[in-house]
């Protein structure tokens, strides 16, 4: 093929008005910046909340290409959500420190659980899904999700003092909701029991309420599916149906030890 005809069969398929890679470059700075202006001490926060507003303004002009969307008006209500978001990561951070016996200090937390990188993100990027602000909250989870395994779509609802342990695997969908106190494990999905796009704005994800603890690799399905309060939730559990409150839910595999030398 001549190459005018590759050149132009390219620039064809390419012709959608939001498929430029730089709104994902920019939104992995900003979601990186924001985690350091509110984690990192060595980084001043009034100089990286100005370069922030800066940030969003060129990120809200690449994304809100249709008339009526929200957009850099955002960002000052944005900045009036901070204090209460880090309330609730500290919370998410003491949740961790107070229950895993190998956090050495909440400085440990903040630092290297990947668990806390994904609430964080996550609680970010929520208050920007609940403005309307297309693709930026999306992508703000997706990049925690490519550094620590850990799929939060922006629009769940996440209660206070959450803990994801080790976290890689974890798929929480857009409808979950999850209320207080809920403690989950490496593996853990709460996903959807069919992908239909019919099913598109419809609850499909499943409701988790307050002190559940779910072990890992649990699947738990459903938009009407409902985890009862204070109940665990064992290890490779298949769920599809709500369980009542302080329920213990397990799955027992038969597994065979022979001695290899016996038989
Ligand atoms: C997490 C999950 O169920 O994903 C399936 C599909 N993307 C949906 O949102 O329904």
């Amino acid at each position: 093929m001549e190459l005018e005809k590759i050149i132009a069969q390219i620039e064809e398929q390419k012709n959608l008005p939001n498929l430029k890679l730089s709104i994902k470059e920019k939104t992995q700075a900003f979601t990186h910046k924001l985690f350091y202006t509110l984690f990192d001490r060595q980084t001043p926060v009034r100089d990286n909340l100005m370069e922030l507003g800066m940030d969003f303004e060129v990120l809200s002009k690449l994304v809100c290409w249709e008339p009526g969307s929200p957009c850099q008006e955002i960002w000052n209500d944005y900045v009036q959500m901070l204090p209460e978001i880090l309330e609730k990561l500290n919370l998410d951070a003491q949740a961790i420190a107070k229950n895993d016996p190998a956090a050495n200090s909440v400085e440990e937390v903040y630092l290297s659980y990947p668990g806390f990188f994904a609430i964080a993100t996550y609680r970010l990027s929520h208050e920007l899904f609940k403005y309307g602000l297309p693709l930026v909250p999306r992508l703000m989870t997706e990049c925690a999700h490519s550094i620590t395994g850990t799929d939060i779509n922006p629009g769940a609802k996440i209660g206070n003092s959450f803990f994801i342990d080790h976290a890689t695997g974890v798929v929480i969908g857009e409808t979950a909701v999850i209320e207080d106190n809920v403690k989950i494990y490496q593996g853990v999905t709460l996903g959807a029991l069919t992908v239909n796009r019919t099913l598109r704005n419809k609850k499909r994800h499943p409701t988790i309420k307050n002190n559940v603890t779910i072990y890992a690799n649990a699947t738990i399905l459903g938009g009407e599916t409902v985890i009862g309060e204070n109940s665990i939730i064992g290890g490779n559990v298949w769920l599809t149906k709500s369980v009542p409150a302080n329920s213990m839910v397990s799955h027992t595999p038969q597994i065979t030890i022979k001695n290899t030398v016996q038989r």
